[in-house]
């Protein structure tokens, strides 16, 4: 019998796994259009689930959402599969390409007026960063589900979204309200019981893409000295991915208010992913900021027909990795679509499905974190 004439329930995993990769290298399938744009990472099959692992830029992800689920369906019809989840992952510079030269003043938005900067976020108690080495890793998902569970659990909750280059917040919340300005006072977006503030809400994303790396500098600064957030018990920041310049500024202007509250490594338990992750670890300590530990996020499938769990590339690699850091392990959240969509309908999946395995598990993780903050108020 040849692997042609196996029936499709016998078919083993492993040459499940070659046929998927056959399919995306043969240029006459339609879903080889996806390696154009993005590296194949890793083809893992399990229960007739089958997970393909892809890297590529910002840019290119963006180009590969309209495709994502035809290149999933085809896959989905081969021999021995029930269904394929693409997972993307994508790796942005650092520092930003450069951009054509401003006029002399210009301001990233023009709300300060040019007084000096006011006190960094004055009655904010504690802040949290959550971070990746790595974009697309899930942090500013992981931010929206732990801020939203941080007010559940009775803390005033802000969140910062300071991913100047690819704010997600507005898409994530459902906002798209321009925020009024008071007094030369930005007045932050009220979003599912939190504070909320995003370059999104203010300006053209394609505008914000080109800012050289002192105008990102100066819209972080003024987005703590010029937002009236209030009194916060916790602000969450969704960081910029990566261990650059930004994330220095922000951890620098926050130093003590950090140091009451922490950052938040987010990985998938891909190597690659890890590595970065590491690099975030020592960017932080370095910086004296305590790590309240790494989340595995996209850590294992959970089949929407049979909740049968499985487990991806190597799960459990965050948790060896807290281990060799030293640092606390503060969970797992499975890779799911529904995730996805609560993502991009605007209403997070604490809220839209509380009772959901996912949720569930942000807010083991906002529990975990609330203990430490209510030592700190
Ligand atoms: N656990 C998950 N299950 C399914 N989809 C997820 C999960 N976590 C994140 N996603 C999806 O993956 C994509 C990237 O997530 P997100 O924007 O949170 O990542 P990020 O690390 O903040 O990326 P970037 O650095 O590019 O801003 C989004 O479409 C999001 O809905």
């Amino acid at each position: 019998m040849t692997d042609d004439t196996l029936p499709s329930s016998s078919l083993p995993e492993n040459l499940t796994e070659k046929r998927i990769r056959d399919l995306l290298q043969r240029p006459d399938s339609p879903a080889h259009a996806i390696l154009s744009f993005a590296q194949l990472d890793g083809v893992s099959v399990q229960h007739g689930h089958a997970h393909i692992a892809l890297s590529t830029s910002r840019e290119n992800a963006e180009k590969l959402t309209p495709i994502r689920s035809a290149v999933e369906a085809e896959i989905a019809k081969l021999p021995g599969l029930t269904g394929a989840t693409l997972s993307l992952t994508s790796h942005r510079p650092n520092t930003p390409q450069p951009a054509p030269p401003q006029p002399a003043g210009h301001r990233p938005f023009n709300l300060g007026k040019g007084k000096p900067a006011h006190a960094i976020v004055p009655d904010v108690t504690t802040v949290i960063a959550v971070a990746s080495g790595k974009g697309g890793v899930g942090k500013s998902t992981t931010a929206v589900n732990l801020a939203v569970s941080l007010a559940k659990t009775g803390l005033k909750t802000g969140l910062l979204d300071a991913d100047i280059y690819g704010p997600s917040l507005p898409r994530m919340l459902g906002q798209s309200t321009r925020p009024e300005v008071k007094d030369s006072r930005i007045i932050p977006i009220e979003a599912w019981g939190i504070k909320t503030m995003s370059i999104g809400y203010l300006v053209d994303e394609k505008q914000a893409m080109i800012w050289r790396g002192p105008m990102v500098m100066g819209a972080l600064t003024q987005f703590l000295g010029e937002v009236e957030w209030g009194h916060l018990d916790v602000l969450v920041i969704d960081m910029p991915p990566g261990t650059g310049d930004a994330q220095l500024t922000l951890a620098q202007k926050l130093g003590p208010k950090l140091a009451k509250g922490g950052a938040v490594i987010v990985s998938t338990p891909q190597d690659i992913a890890l590595i970065d992750a590491r690099r975030g670890v020592s960017m932080f300590e370095r910086m004296e900021t305590p790590i309240l530990g790494i989340v595995e996020n996209m850590s294992y499938f959970c089949c929407p027909n049979c909740n049968h769990r499985t487990e991806l590339f190597g799960h459990g690699g965050a948790r060896a990795e807290a281990e060799n850091a030293s640092v606390p392990f503060l969970g797992e959240i499975p890779l799911l679509a529904a995730i996805r969509a609560s993502g991009d309908d605007g209403t997070p999946i604490t809220l839209s499905a509380p009772e959901s395995e996912a949720a569930l598990a942000y807010t083991r993780l906002a529990e975990t974190i609330a203990e430490t903050i209510k030592t700190k108020l």
